[in-house]
């Protein structure tokens, strides 16, 4: 495993230099858009690693995974009257949608589903930006995980669209608390920074059935679980889940510091970094190594062969 591993980044590095670093965020577009890396956790506890796989970056948009459990485990069901979980066909960060569908967002990982499960969190914790950071320090095993202020408040200058997002819901009654408050919780947990290898530590527990690998700690139950990975197949990678089906076959989720998770139900985490992304905001490298990783492997929750 270890030697397939550095050969597939060995084969994907040409295409390092192609596609762009987030800029949008400014904070994050000095990020040098050469590094790779790649961790992948087994259940039988494994680890393998390669490349730059114990950097940390921003994990932004992988933080949508860690709010949404934070929300079922003292929610449960509840939430899903304020959004759905269904696949959206749109960018991560679009607005057309909301205003048709009246402020129910589509699902929990695009960006205002997101922001939906942060208001829901803010009313549920006294100290919403802390909580999430030490769950996300507990999943880890990472107790060094911080939230990246530079980054959170660049966010925060830009904040324009999604501040029109959550000003809509607002309109259409589906946002509860202060839009600015609910904006910065969210920030910042876009803003955690953590490595490859933190982040298959992280998600163990999805490919666990529910149960943290280091710690043996219930996380969710095993029926969350299934749901919560079949989000991530059908809406993890936004308007791009259905190549990322197609082209990988696993459950997933993105962010745009490059980030790419992804869980072999039953097997495997799996966390491949690389910062420049594809006109989808997603990790084009990344999607290069995991597509790889599948066809050699023959990894696909579509495919009958590897269960
Ligand atoms: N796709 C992403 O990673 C987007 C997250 C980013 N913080 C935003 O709100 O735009």
């Amino acid at each position: 495993m270890q030697a397939l591993l550095e050969s597939i980044l060995d084969d994907v590095r040409p295409l390092l230099g192609q596609g762009h670093v987030a800029s949008y965020i400014p904070a994050l577009s000095d990020v040098d858009p050469y590094q790779l890396g790649i961790a992948m956790l087994g259940t039988d506890g494994a680890l393998y690693q390669a490349g730059d796989a114990d950097t940390p970056f921003s994990i932004q948009s992988i933080s949508k995974v860690f709010s949404l459990v934070q929300a079922i485990s003292h929610g449960g069901e509840s939430l899903w009257e304020r959004l759905g979980h269904e696949p959206s066909g749109q960018a991560f960060n679009s607005l057309v949608q909301l205003e048709f569908e009246k402020g129910r967002p589509r699902n929990p990982f695009i960006n205002a589903g997101a922001l939906v499960i942060a208001d829901i969190n803010q009313s549920r914790y006294a100290a919403p930006i802390l909580s999430m950071r030490d769950l996300v320090r507990r999943l880890t095993d990472n107790a060094q995980i911080i939230s990246d202020r530079v980054v959170a408040e660049s966010e925060y200058q830009h904040r324009a669209r999604n501040a029109a997002m959550a000003y809509l819901m607002q309109s259409f009654g589906n946002f509860h608390n202060d839009v600015e408050a609910v904006l910065k919780s969210y920030f910042h947990h876009c803003a955690l920074t953590a490595s490859c290898v933190d982040l298959v530590r992280g998600f163990s527990f999805l490919a666990n059935g529910g149960r943290c690998l280091h710690s043996d700690e219930h996380i969710l139950t095993p029926r969350q679980t299934q749901q919560v990975n079949a989000i991530m197949a059908t809406s993890g990678l936004y308007d791009e889940a259905g190549n990322f089906a197609y082209r990988v076959g696993l459950p997933g989720k993105s962010g745009v510091g490059g980030g790419i998770v992804a869980v072999v139900p039953g097997r495997y985490s799996i966390c491949v970094w690389s910062p420049a992304l594809n006109a989808s905001g997603n990790s084009l490298v990344g999607m290069a190594v995991l597509e790889r990783l599948s066809e050699q492997i023959g990894w696909s929750v579509f495919s009958p062969l590897s269960y």
